[in-house]
């Protein structure tokens, strides 16, 4: 246990090996928290827990994939073994798929709400549960989305996951205030990070986006459509 995360705030990331639980990892470590960092690969969060460490912050690397609740449970308790206690959780871990829903294969939809649903559930109970062992406030942020705002065409089965977490978010903030313990969510426009490689990736040929134009230009054609400045859909497509 490091003897200095005594008396620093300790945070859980998952899905902390790129992207946006990455930028989320090294800015909370910048701002002087310890950082647990999750995610299925264990060399990917070790790389990011790794450059934290050379510059001066406190990381620690867990192999977790949040689809299953006792490795969830697990990561919070290899957090505890090595920092003393916990603070914030962040459920950033996420997946996207591109498909209209009458061509989505059910082992697709299982996957998005086994990883985007299911896997932000398992991080309020076990978040939940540390605190209220710790009889210590605490926060949880989970990641939604744009898409949990509007439901966008060729994204209807991560729309409905994004939704579906704004509304666990919402419940699961009344039910864990008496303890003091907070529960938000953050719904980011278009980030460029790999999802974005592995959407555009999924593209192909579908009807609403004419051949060779990308989600992103799709979904900013929607903003556009609405009359919405270009500076506003700028704003979207930022890292
Ligand atoms: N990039 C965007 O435009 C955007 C916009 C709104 C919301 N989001 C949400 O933000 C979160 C992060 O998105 P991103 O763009 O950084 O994605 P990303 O694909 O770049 O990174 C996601 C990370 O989560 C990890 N992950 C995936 N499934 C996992 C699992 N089962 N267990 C543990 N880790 C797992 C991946 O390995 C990866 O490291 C996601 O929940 C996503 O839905 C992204
Ligand atoms: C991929 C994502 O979450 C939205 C559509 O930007």
């Amino acid at each position: 246990m490091e003897a200095d995360s005594m008396s620093k705030k300790v945070a859980l990331v998952t899905g902390a090996g790129q992207g946006i639980g990455e930028g989320i990892a090294v800015q909370l470590a910048k701002d002087g928290f310890a950082v647990a960092l999750s995610g299925r690969h264990l060399d990917k969060v070790q790389r990011v827990a790794d450059e934290i460490e050379k510059a001066g912050g406190e990381a620690f690397a867990i192999e977790a994939d949040v689809q299953y609740r006792d490795q969830v449970f697990d990561s919070v308790q290899k957090t505890v073994d090595h920092f003393d206690h916990l603070d914030v959780f962040v459920n950033n871990a996420g997946i996207a798929h591109v498909a209209q829903i009458c061509n989505t294969k059910e082992e697709d939809l299982d996957r998005l709400l086994d990883i985007n649903v299911k896997g932000t559930f398992f991080g309020i109970q076990a978040a939940a549960a540390q605190f209220r062992k710790q009889e210590t406030p605490g926060k949880i942020i989970n990641a939604s989305s744009i898409a949990g705002h509007e439901g966008f065409e060729l994204l209807g089965a991560y729309s409905a996951t994004k939704f579906a977490i704004r509304g666990l978010t919402q419940a699961a903030a009344k039910e864990l205030a008496r303890y003091k313990i907070t529960v938000n969510a953050y719904c980011p426009g278009i980030v460029l990070t790999p999802m974005w490689d592995q959407i555009d990736e999924e593209m192909g040929e579908v009807n609403h986006v004419a051949k060779g134009e990308s989600l992103k230009q799709y979904l900013q054609g929607i903003a556009l459509g609405r009359g919405e400045e270009p500076e506003d859909v700028a704003n979207l497509v930022s890292f």
